[in-house]
C-alpha cells in the first residue's frame, strides 16, 4: 500500500517528536496509558448505555508487555478500538490544530516548549520510537488494521487480523545514542517505575509480566525464576483516596496527564463532600492562561464523572463563566448515568454542586490571596480580566462574589492592591475611592486630572483594562464608599473654591466666547479647580466617562452616537490664560483658534482622536507664527 502523507502540522510537529531533546521523554508512557484508558472508558460507558454490549470487568485492562531482544514496547488496550477511518484520521492528523496555529506565532526555539505545553498524545511515541506500529479492531467490527509509520515521511494502513476489540501499540525503541539512553524504555523495572509516577490512578488495571525468583523447594539456597503477571497501578481513582495519602506531586502529575494545563498549577483543592448530595471534585487553578481562552473556541468545564465512569469531558454547567478557568472533575454517584447536556441544566444534584463548586472556588482564591500573595497577584495577571468581566455581566449579580476578588494598580503602592486595601488606607476625610482611566499605568501617570488628587495625599487605582470601569460601574460602591473618576466633572476636593468661582464670574465672557468657538463640541467651558501645571483637560459629567465613550466607540455594533458630556477646563493660573485674555480682547479669531487647538490638545491627553488633524497642524502653525 502506497504510503499516506500526515497532514503538514501533523507533519511538523512529528519531526519535533523525532528530533526533540526534550528532557522529559519518559512521558511517552503516560500519553499512550492515558488514551488506553480513555478508550477502555468509551466502551464501558457504551456497556452501560447500549443493552447489546456486555462489560464484564476483567475483560478490560491495559497491559504492557517489553520484547528486549526485538526492541519492542508495546501498549495495548481492551478498549473501543478503531476503525480504518479513524486510525487515518485519528492518527494521520493532530486534533487540536489550534493549538498549533498558537505554537506558529509563538515559536520556541528548540521545539522544547510545545511539547510541555500541549499535550501532544500519542505523537510523543516518536521521542523514544524509530517505528511505532498500531494494530486495531473497532468495538462490533470483525476487521482489524495495521498503521505503520517511521516518522515523517508518511504511514500506511493495512487490513490484518487480530482477535480482540482494542489497541495494540508497538513501539520498536531507538538505539542508544551519545547522549541518550533509550534502553531504559526496555527495562522492566524502569517501566513499572514510570507507570506508578504517572498513571499510578488510572482505574483500569496497567498489567505486565514481571521476572520474579522464589525459593527453590527441595533445596536451601536456591532460587528460580518465574514469571508474574503483575498489576502495576493502584486503580483507585486519585479523587476517591484519601487527601492524606496524596502528596503535592500525585496531584501534580494527575494535572499534566489529564493535560489541564502545561505548567504546574498554582493551586489545587480536593474536597469530599457527604450528604443529600455526596461528590468528590478535585479543582486546578492553573498557572498561565491557555492558549485559546479568551477566543470563542475555548469551552469551559469539569469532567464529570458519575460514580467513577466519566459521563462528559467538559461539563460547563459546573462552572460560572468568570471562573471559567478551572480545571478539574467531579464525580457524584448520585447522577444518572444518561443525563445529557439537555437535561443537565435542570438537574438539581448537579445544580447544587455547581453552586458548592463556586463557593470553593472563591474561598480557595480568597485563601490564596490571604496565604500567599504573590501566587495570588500571578493568577490575577492571568485571569483577573474574567473576574472583571464577571462583574460587569448579568447586571452586577454576581458582586458579591467576586468584589474581594478584584485587583487594580495603586498610584501610592506601585502594585496591585484589593478594593479592601485601598478602603483600609483611605484618608479620614476621603469620601471616595478614586480612579483614573487610560491605556497604561505609565499615561495615566500623566494625566492632568490625577494631580490634584494626588496631592491631596489620596491614593487612585488605575484602570487599564476595558472592562475596568464598566465593572466598577455595576459595583456601585465597595463598603459604601462610592467610587470616583478624577476626570469627572464633579471632583470635591480641597481647593480655592472662592478664588475659582470669583473666577469663574469675572472670567465668564470668556468662556461663553469658547464655547461657542467649539460649536457643541463641549457643554461647557470653565476654569479649572483641579489643574496645577497642565494648561487644559477635558472633564465629564453624568454617567458615562470618555473612557467608556472611547471603548463603546471601538465596538463593532457602535451606533455612533454615543458621547460623554464634556467638559473642557481652563488653568487659569497657567501663562496659557494670559493669551486666551490678551486674545479675548483684541483678536477673538485668534481666540477661536486658540479655543480649538486647546480643545484637540485636551482630546489627545486622553487619547482620543481629533476630528480634522490637518486643520489642527494649521492652526498651531498659525499660532506659532503670531
Ligand atoms: N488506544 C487508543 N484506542 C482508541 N483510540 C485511540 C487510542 N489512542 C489514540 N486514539 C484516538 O486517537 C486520537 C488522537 O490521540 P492523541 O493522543 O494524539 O490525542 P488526544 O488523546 O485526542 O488528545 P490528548 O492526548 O492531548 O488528550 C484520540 O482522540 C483517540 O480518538
Amino acid at each position: 500500500m502506497a504510503k499516506k502523507q500526515f497532514k503538514s502540522e501533523s507533519k511538523r510537529l512529528l519531526d519535533l517528536m523525532i528530533n526533540s531533546i526534550y528532557t522529559h521523554k519518559e512521558i511517552f508512557l503516560r500519553e499512550l496509558i492515558s488514551n488506553a484508558s480513555d478508550a477502555i472508558d468509551k466502551s464501558y460507558y457504551k456497556s452501560l448505555t447500549d443493552n447489546s454490549i456486555v462489560f464484564n470487568k476483567d475483560d478490560f485492562y491495559i497491559r504492557i508487555a517489553v520484547n528486549e531482544d526485538e526492541r519492542t514496547l508495546t501498549v495495548s488496550d481492551t478498549g473501543i478500538g478503531m476503525t480504518k477511518e479513524e486510525l487515518d484520521s485519528n492518527l494521520g492528523t493532530i486534533a487540536k490544530s489550534g493549538s498549533f496555529d498558537f505554537k506558529e506565532n509563538n515559536e520556541a526555539k528548540d521545539g522544547v516548549d510545545i511539547i510541555g505545553q500541549f499535550g501532544v498524545g500519542f505523537y510523543s511515541a516518536f521521542m523514544v520510537a524509530e517505528k511505532v506500529t498500531v494494530i486495531s479492531k473497532s468495538i462490533g467490527s470483525e476487521e482489524a488494521y495495521k498503521w505503520e509509520s517511521e516518522g515523517a515521511d508518511g504511514y500506511t494502513i493495512t487490513s490484518c487480523t487480530k482477535e480482540k476489540t482494542g489497541t495494540e501499540i508497538i513501539m520498536k525503541i531507538k538505539q542508544n545514542t551519545e547522549g541518550e539512553d533509550y534502553d531504559e524504555y526496555l527495562d522492566v523495572y524502569n517501566i513499572k517505575s514510570l507507570v506508578k509516577k504517572y498513571s499510578n490512578f488510572i482505574k483500569y488495571p496497567i498489567k505486565m509480566m514481571v521476572k520474579k525468583r522464589k525459593h527453590k523447594e527441595g533445596t536451601e539456597n536456591e532460587y528460580e525464576e518465574y514469571m508474574e503477571d503483575e498489576t502495576l497501578n493502584s486503580m483507585v481513582p486519585i479523587w476517591r483516596k484519601n487527601k492524606s495519602e496524596l502528596t503535592q506531586e500525585d496531584y501534580e502529575n494527575f494535572y499534566m496527564e489529564k493535560h489541564f494545563g502545561y505548567e504546574k498549577p498554582l493551586r489545587y483543592t480536593h474536597v469530599s463532600v457527604e450528604g443529600l448530595t455526596s461528590y468528590n471534585s478535585i479543582l486546578y487553578i492553573p498557572a498561565k492562561v491557555p492558549f485559546d481562552f479568551y477566543t470563542k473556541e475555548f469551552e469551559k468545564g469539569l469532567e464529570l464523572y458519575s460514580n467513577g465512569v466519566l459521563i462528559m469531558n467538559k461539563c460547563g454547567d459546573l462552572l460560572p463563566d468568570y471562573f471559567g478557568f478551572v480545571q478539574g472533575l467531579v464525580d457524584s454517584a448520585d447522577l444518572s448515568l444518561n443525563i445529557s447536556r439537555e437535561t443537565l441544566q435542570h438537574d438539581r444534584q448537579l445544580q447544587f454542586i455547581a453552586k458548592k463548586i463556586k463557593e470553593k472556588i472563591k474561598s480557595e482564591l480568597l485563601s490564596m490571596l490571604k496565604d500567599d500573595r504573590d501566587k495570588y497577584v500571578a493568577f490575577f495577571e492571568s485571569f483577573g480580566r474574567t473576574l472583571k468581566y464577571g462583574m460587569y455581566s448579568e447586571w452586577g449579580a454576581n458582586k458579591e462574589t467576586l468584589q474581594d476578588l478584584l485587583m487594580f494598580y495603586s498610584s501610592t503602592e506601585k502594585k496591585l492592591a484589593t478594593l479592601d486595601e485601598y478602603v483600609s488606607r483611605m484618608k479620614e476625610d476621603q469620601k471616595y475611592i478614586y480612579y483614573a482611566t487610560g491605556e497604561s499605568t505609565a499615561k495615566i501617570d500623566k494625566l492632568p486630572q490625577t494631580e490634584i488628587v494626588a496631592d491631596n495625599g489620596y491614593e487612585i487605582l488605575y484602570f487599564t483594562d476595558e472592562i475596568d470601569e464598566f465593572a466598577i460601574k455595576v459595583l456601585m460602591n465597595y463598603k459604601e464608599k462610592e467610587f470616583k473618576n478624577v476626570s469627572s466633572a464633579d471632583m470635591d476636593l480641597k481647593t480655592d473654591e472662592n478664588e475659582n468661582d470669583e473666577n469663574k464670574n469675572e472670567n465668564k465672557d470668556i468662556f461663553e466666547f469658547m464655547k461657542e468657538a467649539l460649536d457643541g463640541k463641549v457643554k461647557e467651558v470653565r476654569p479649572s479647580k483641579r489643574l496645577k501645571t497642565h494648561p487644559v483637560c477635558l472633564a465629564s459629567e453624568g454617567e458615562l466617562s470618555i473612557e467608556m465613550e472611547k471603548v463603546l466607540q471601538s465596538m463593532p455594533d457602535n451606533p455612533g452616537n454615543i458621547h460623554a458630556e464634556k467638559i473642557l477646563e481652563i488653568n487659569t493660573n497657567h501663562e496659557m490664560f494670559g493669551k486666551i485674555k490678551n486674545s479675548f480682547e483684541n483678536d477673538k479669531d485668534k481666540l477661536k483658534k486658540l479655543s480649538s487647538v486647546l480643545y484637540n490638545q485636551a482630546l489627545l491627553i486622553e487619547g482620543l482622536q481629533i476630528e480634522d488633524p490637518v486643520q489642527y497642524a494649521n492652526d498651531v502653525y498659525e499660532l506659532i507664527n503670531n
